[in-house]
């Protein structure tokens, strides 16, 4: 049990986490669409309130590097965890380094399932070296050991990034790699990329927000449906030609053919492996696959293949059964301590969030604890540029009317917008996503005041704070050749704020800013501000008590 603090009772009303999606710390203001955003209510708490910065990036959140940036996964677990892993990025780069995927029974199943077949394996993933949802070096590590371990076909179905990656940076990935692929092919091994396209368009949605993508990427991946190229580079050429100022994420899919024939349909007998470490985007296709009973859409053939996911995605939901790297194993998360404290949770955000608030938050695990209650708003299935306000009223008005119900002793959402619109990589629609959450805190902070609550406003990661691509030796924004900057649509590297809005205690309380401070310094903060020392395992609390 967590013990009782001493110094302090708790709050008396609730204890309410904010998470800003994509909120960081900008090192300048030129290209910061939070610098731009008008913000009076976000002005107000950061001149009046306590407030430190948090790392939120690398190795503070479990990254292999600290050239790696955040990422929602990564930072909702560590907050919600109180505690650091080393995440799905850095487990697969290791198991890969010592060679223990390779003898692993999934990785043994999948090369024995192909030459009992066709002798095919498909790769199907992130074609990216961004290291949030899968890195082109585990692909090309795998393709090499497939060879070596004498399968006869590789066929890769490539998700193009642009999205953690610049964002018309495709062919940077496509060009080598088909190079590679070609050097491979020698001595009967014949290795290709099949299909593909942007990663926003097919295959890659989350949280049941838009199966049509899914359905998509099944007709392009399965079936070889779609617009036929000679190879991946002439696919993006041609795409980018027929669809002038799409970006690669949005880019529609393509078919490789010879001859009119699609060359990597997949059929029984063969291996799948969909290689991606991360589990929200990674669900859905995977349960395209592997569900007997499926019925989100028609798959039309639904074939007969060995499957294997990087990891497992859902540990509750056993998703897949079979994967090639254990996920790691998060253990007492604050979810699950405050939970046996006999507290009452009460988690928000919309669709496009809603996985990072519960399931990532208690460390990808899909069920509730007891006394968790879960809402979701329903998000827009549109371009968010074209509706940055996202759901962030709606949002507001569920907090607020949980607030008022008394029900609650710990609160948390999720805004979407400086993280979704920061994605599309515009400006002005990122400042009005700044804007929208402005507003929202406006409604939601006095409800929080008037419910003798406090509130620690803070972010998972960076994204809307800077809006242009750095330039790789100035950090400073870097410039096209006609002078204007160049738009960037993947996170940042920056820190992110921890404010403390607490108008109920008379000024007791106050932040540390330990050199150390991290996401993971959240969850012990918070059991402070309810009243209990943190548990062993969590990370140090920033909380000061005068
Ligand atoms: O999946 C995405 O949208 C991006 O790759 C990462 O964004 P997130 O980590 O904020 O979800
Ligand atoms: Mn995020
Ligand atoms: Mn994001």
């Amino acid at each position: 049990m967590l013990q009782k603090l001493s110094a302090f009772p708790g709050v008396p009303g609730p204890v309410v986490v904010i998470v800003m999606d994509g909120y960081g710390i900008p090192k300048t203001d030129v290209g910061s669409a939070i610098a731009a955003a008008r913000k009076p209510t976000l002005d107000a708490l950061f001149a009046e309130c306590p407030h430190i910065t948090l790392r939120a990036h690398g190795t503070a959140v479990g990254m292999p590097s600290d050239d790696d940036m955040g990422n929602s996964e990564v930072g909702h677990n560590a907050i919600g965890a109180g505690q650091v892993y080393a995440q799905g990025a850095a487990l697969v780069a290791n198991a890969i380094a010592d060679g223990a995927i390779w003898a692993g029974e999934a990785w043994q199943q999948i090369v024995a399932g192909a030459k009992a077949g066709r002798g095919v394996i498909h790769f199907i993933g992130l074609f990216s070296d961004g290291n949030v949802h899968s890195h082109i070096d585990h692909l090309k590590a795998m393709v090499a050991q497939a060879k070596a371990e004498g399968v006869k076909t590789v066929r890769i179905h490539a998700l193009l990034d642009g999205r953690d990656v610049p964002e018309t940076s495709a062919l940077e990935y496509v060009v080598p790699f088909e190079a590679f692929l070609a050097e491979l092919s020698t001595d009967g091994f014949d290795a290709r990329i099949a299909s593909g396209g942007g990663r926003q368009y097919i295959t890659m949605d989350r949280y049941d927000a838009n199966w049509a993508m899914v359905e998509r990427g099944w007709k392009t991946h399965v079936l070889g449906e779609g617009p036929q190229f000679a190879n991946a580079t002439e696919a993006v050429k041609g795409l980018r030609e027929k669809h002038p100022g799409t970006i690669d994420q949005d880019l529609p899919e393509f078919v490789i053919a010879d001859a009119g024939q699609p060359i990597g349909t997949i059929h029984d007998g063969d291996s799948v492996v969909f290689y991606n470490f991360r589990g929200d985007r990674a669900i859905e296709i995977t349960r395209a696959f592997v569900e007997a009973d499926f019925d989100k859409f028609d798959r039309v053939r639904a074939p007969n293949v060995t499957y294997a996911g990087m990891l497992q995605y859902d540990g509750d939901l056993q998703l897949p059964k079979r994967f090639l790297v254990a996920p790691p194993a998060i253990k007492d998360t604050s979810g699950e301590w405050f939970s046996k404290m006999g507290l009452a949770q009460f988690a928000c955000s919309e669709t496009q969030k809603f996985g990072h608030v519960t399931y990532f938050w208690n460390g990808n695990r899909s069920g509730k604890f007891d006394g968790e209650t879960w809402q979701e708003v329903p998000s827009d299935v549109v371009p968010f540029e074209q509706r940055p306000w996202m759901k962030a009223a709606e949002i507001t008005d569920a907090m607020i009317a949980a607030l008022q119900s008394g029900q609650y002793k710990l609160l948390r959402c999720n805004f979407a917008n400086g993280d979704m619109v920061g994605h599309t990589g515009n400006f002005r629609a990122a400042t009005m996503a700044v804007e929208a959450v402005d507003l929202a805190l406006a409604r939601l902070l006095p409800a929080i005041q008037a419910a003798g609550g406090v509130a620690l406003i803070t972010a998972d990661h960076g994204n809307a704070d800077e809006m242009f691509e750095l330039d790789k030796k100035t950090k400073q924004p870097a410039q096209n050749k006609d002078g204007s900057f160049k738009a960037k649509t993947a996170h940042t590297l920056n820190p992110v704020p921890l404010v403390l809005f607490d108008k109920v205690t008379g000024g007791r309380l106050d932040l540390r800013q330990l050199e150390t401070a991290g996401l993971s310094s959240i969850a012990a903060t918070v059991a402070n501000l309810v009243g209990f020392e943190k548990h062993d395992k969590w990370d140090e609390s920033v909380l000061v008590v005068k």
